[in-house]
């Protein structure tokens, strides 16, 4: 039997490995811990199997499949000081698969600049050249139909079918006024987003195959894996905590995990690891479990009725997520109606952008990037209304993104019930470095807006009524309209020396507890590079074979 169910069925409650959380990072795991015949694999996921439903399975009901469905683990911001005060969904992938299952599919793996990592923490195995076999075992890049030409030599009017499988009525525009623009919309049809200088205005990979979401659940946990002897995943198991146990001399380990099984949160099940517990239930929930497991700070949590075990002084604390601006503009063509191929992603071309040294995000607040190759801010241009569909209307999106913001957020428990949601504060936009990226990403955008290409097509834009030389108008437009784009990372944070405040080392383990592995965002993205160097990290530690 594959997945099971209840725990009666399963043949064991003593494994080597347990994993808990079947998303991106889990899926990893137990699908390379199992490949050694030889140990044993517990996968506990809260949400149910992933079936090939078609608002999962089909890429353009991407929109739809979350928030607040019933994938979706419904969890809310508070209210949000940079926001105007405004509460954002932060939507979580509650299914084997986890967020892959819900998310947008698109395959972004970072820069070079993976680099700092290594450096920060003297781990060479970080960098980017020891990175890059990870993100190769982790991929299988399809070329599309049209086949992209990676020799640049191409007529510009050619290119609307280069490199995807479908293009979008705005992709032939955009193309042709990134050649009147240039700058940070540069196209350059070599560049690839991969490349470790994701720089300029270039196509989008995602992660779907055949025509349908290839995700975590469909990747990794194929039926072939699930038949391997030595790999039970035990669905709609939540867990409510790890169980430390404490030795006379101090010493902390844990390997045993409480969980419950769905509707009987009154009736607690518990689980062992020989060798390892690793947690990989999400930037969100992780660091909610190691809280009501008694790690974090003592006063608070003895006030919600929490025995504390260890101080975590850095746990759920420095938050980063990347913030979404829309710029929506009606356009002539019935084609943007969401009536489009079921199996094309949310847009095609986008452009990542590094800000000039001159820049007055630059000279103001210096370089907060991680490296030289790190873009500030993509502008993804997408045929359609992003966001739940519209009745009626043609539209393009302009979604903006800033990937280097400094804001930080944080996130504790304000309840020892497992079920009750963890306060989730993404401080979005308290810092004014990210509102001034904001504002020259507009600005940009606007720029390659003006361009001849767009001309009768476009017919109105949400920043009509704005002066774009008033930086207090278009800051109020980016405060009144930012979300989240659920991107979520580093509430478990890692430490770059062993006397730093994070909460793991370099090699993932949480700090001075013996047994308990953190893989997930809440250490770093992105997440299937990550955890598959966290597999071969376990791997050696433990000396397991390759199959
Ligand atoms: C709507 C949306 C769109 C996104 N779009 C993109 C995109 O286009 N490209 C991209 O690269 N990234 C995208 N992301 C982010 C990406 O999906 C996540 O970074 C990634 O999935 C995180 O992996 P993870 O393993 O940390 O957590 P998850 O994939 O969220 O997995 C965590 C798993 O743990 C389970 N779990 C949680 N709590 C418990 C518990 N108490 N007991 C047992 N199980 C538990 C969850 O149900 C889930 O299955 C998006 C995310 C969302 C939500």
């Amino acid at each position: 039997m594959p997945i099971y169910e209840t725990t009666d069925s399963l043949p064991s409650l003593t494994y080597d490995f347990i994993v808990v959380g079947a998303g991106a990072a889990g899926s990893v795991l137990a699908h390379r811990l199992s490949e050694d015949a030889n140990v044993t694999v517990l996968l506990l996921e809260a949400g149910p199997t992933y079936k090939e439903q078609p608002d999962l399975a089909i890429p353009s009901f991407c929109r739809i499949a979350s928030p607040f469905t019933q994938w979706d683990w419904k969890y809310m911001s508070t209210e949000q000081k940079g926001l105007n005060r405004r509460v954002v969904p932060l939507p979580r992938g509650r299914v084997v698969g986890g967020s892959t299952a819900i998310n947008f599919m698109i395959y972004m793996q970072g820069s070079d600049d993976w680099n700092r990592l290594a450096r920060e923490t003297g781990d060479d195995g970080w960098s980017w050249n020891k990175i890059r076999p990870y993100m190769k075992k982790n991929e299988k890049l399809i070329i599309p139909v049209d086949e992209p030409n990676p020799s640049g030599e191409i007529e510009p009017v050619e290119l609307r079918r280069i490199g995807i499988n479908y293009s979008q009525p705005c992709d032939e525009r955009l193309l042709r006024a990134s050649d009147e623009v240039r700058g940070g919309f540069a196209y350059s049809p070599s560049t690839s987003v991969n490349s470790g200088h994701p720089h300029g205005l270039t196509f989008w990979p995602t992660s779907i195959r055949d025509g349908t979401r290839s995700s975590a659940a469909s990747a990794y946990l194929t039926p072939e894996v699930l038949a391997r002897p030595n790999l039970h995943v035990l669905v709609n198991a939540h867990v409510a905590r790890v169980v430390p146990d404490v030795a006379p001399d101090g010493r902390i380990s844990c390997k045993t995990v409480e969980y419950f099984l769905e509707g009987q949160q009154n009736h607690l099940l518990r689980a062992n690891a020989q060798k390892e517990l690793i947690l990989s239930a999400g930037a969100f929930a992780t660091p909610a479990i190691l809280m009501r497991s008694g790690f974090g700070n003592k006063e608070q949590l003895a006030s919600i009725g929490i025995q504390h075990v260890k101080d975590v002084p850095e746990l759920g604390k420095r938050m980063i997520d990347h913030p979404w601006l829309g710029i929506t503009l009606t356009v002539d063509d019935k084609a943007t109606a969401d009536d489009g191929p079921l199996s094309a992603p949310v847009g095609n071309l986008f452009a990542q952008v590094r800000l000039p040294e001159d820049s007055f995000a630059i000279k103001k607040y210096g370089d907060t990037s991680a490296g030289k190759s790190t873009p500030n801010y993509f502008a993804a241009f997408c045929n359609g209304f992003f966001g739940p569909p519209r009745e009626s209307g043609n539209y393009l999106t302009v979604v903006i993104s800033l990937l280097t913001p400094i804001s930080r957020g944080s996130l504790t428990i304000t309840s020892a019930d497992p079920l009750a949601a963890p306060v989730i504060d993404c401080g979005y936009l308290t810092e004014e470095h990210d509102a001034a990226i904001y504002r020259t990403a507009i600005r940009d955008v606007a720029q390659v807006l003006r361009a001849e290409a767009w001309k009768g097509y476009v017919l109105g834009s949400t920043l009509d009524s704005i002066n774009l030389d008033d930086d207090a108008a278009l800051d109020a437009y980016i405060r009144n309209g930012a979300m989240s784009l659920y991107h979520n990372v580093a509430t478990a944070r890692m430490d770059t020396t062993s006397e730093g405040p994070g909460v793991v080392d370099r090699k993932l383990r949480v700090k001075d507890v013996d047994g308990l592995r953190i893989v997930d965002a809440s250490v770093l993205a992105p997440v299937y590079v990550a955890a598959e160097r966290a597999a071969d990290l376990i791997k050696s530690r433990w000396a397991l074979n390759e199959m």
